[in-house]
């Protein structure tokens, strides 16, 4: 299986039409990929706390049906990464999956928001669902960035039969050690393959850490990004899950 996470410079002089433009333009070039995996609320940029209301967009809305449209023409598992969800009163952190045949098969409504140095806790709500993605290739786990410090989430995930964890991200520099171990425990305790996508570059004054990664359930790394724009792409073989999983029955051996 083979697995693309786009690690984007969100810049602050571009709008998001040109960022949606550039992802697309991307996307084309990704030939045979499975699975795709884009970063937390780029389209607008995380930090642009300003712009959420004017950004933000019905669930069926333009930005979902553009990557539709994108997934269908090429084919591919598409995790959108995240936008600004407008539903009724409220604003949400949402991100999509969508199949290759263009339907959106999973949504998730970030459930832990951010509020260490964020705007995110005030303006949007929490989301209440925990979201698995059944998918020829397994089930998939959805989440977002902050999520990643709060491992009941992906036990939860595992409970209801995740073996791929995916994580959208807009994770800051200042914490890139917490972000590297996240990315490796996660994965590890739930013998779970986890792929996480994140932005770099300077946005709104703060500088984003890199480092997206595919991690295996044995905990290794198989592929990290450094701190550029790049699609980091890896081979990942699902049969390692269960081999794992037989071999040494951690999640058996669970008491609580
Ligand atoms: O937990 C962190 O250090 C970063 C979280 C974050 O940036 C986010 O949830 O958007």
């Amino acid at each position: 299986m083979k697995i693309g996470s786009i690690q984007l410079e969100i810049k602050d002089q571009e709008s998001k039409q040109e960022r949606i433009q550039k992802v697309k333009n991307m996307l084309i070039e990704m030939k045979g990929y499975d699975l795709i995996i884009l970063p937390e609320i780029w389209a607008t940029g995380y930090f642009a706390f300003d712009r959420y209301v004017e950004e933000a967009e019905e669930i069926d809305g333009p930005f979902v049906q553009e990557f539709s449209q994108m997934a269908k023409s090429l084919k591919v598992h598409l995790f959108a990464g995240s936008f600004v969800e407008k539903a009724g009163e409220d604003y949400f952190n949402t991100s999509i999956f969508i199949n290759p045949e263009g339907e959106v098969i999973g949504s998730y409504r970030k459930i832990h928001l951010f509020r260490y140095g964020s705007q995110e806790g005030k303006l949007l709500t929490r989301g209440s669902e925990i979201t698995v993605v059944e998918t020829p290739f397994g089930k998939v786990g959805l989440s977002t960035c902050y999520d990643l410090r709060f491992p009941e989430l992906y036990r939860k995930q595992v409970d209801l039969g995740a073996e791929i964890l995916l994580v959208t991200s807009a994770w800051p520099h200042q914490r890139l050690e917490h972000w590297k171990l996240f990315n490796v425990a996660r994965a590890l305790e739930n013998q779970c393959f986890l792929v996480s996508s994140n932005c770099v570059g300077k946005t709104q004054g703060v500088l984003m850490g890199g480092h997206s990664q595919v991690v295996d359930p044995w905990g290794t790394v198989i592929a990290q990004a450094g701190e550029k724009e790049t699609i980091l792409t890896a081979e990942i073989d699902l049969q390692e899950i269960s081999v794992i999983r037989e071999d040494f029955p951690q999640l058996k051996h669970r008491v609580l």
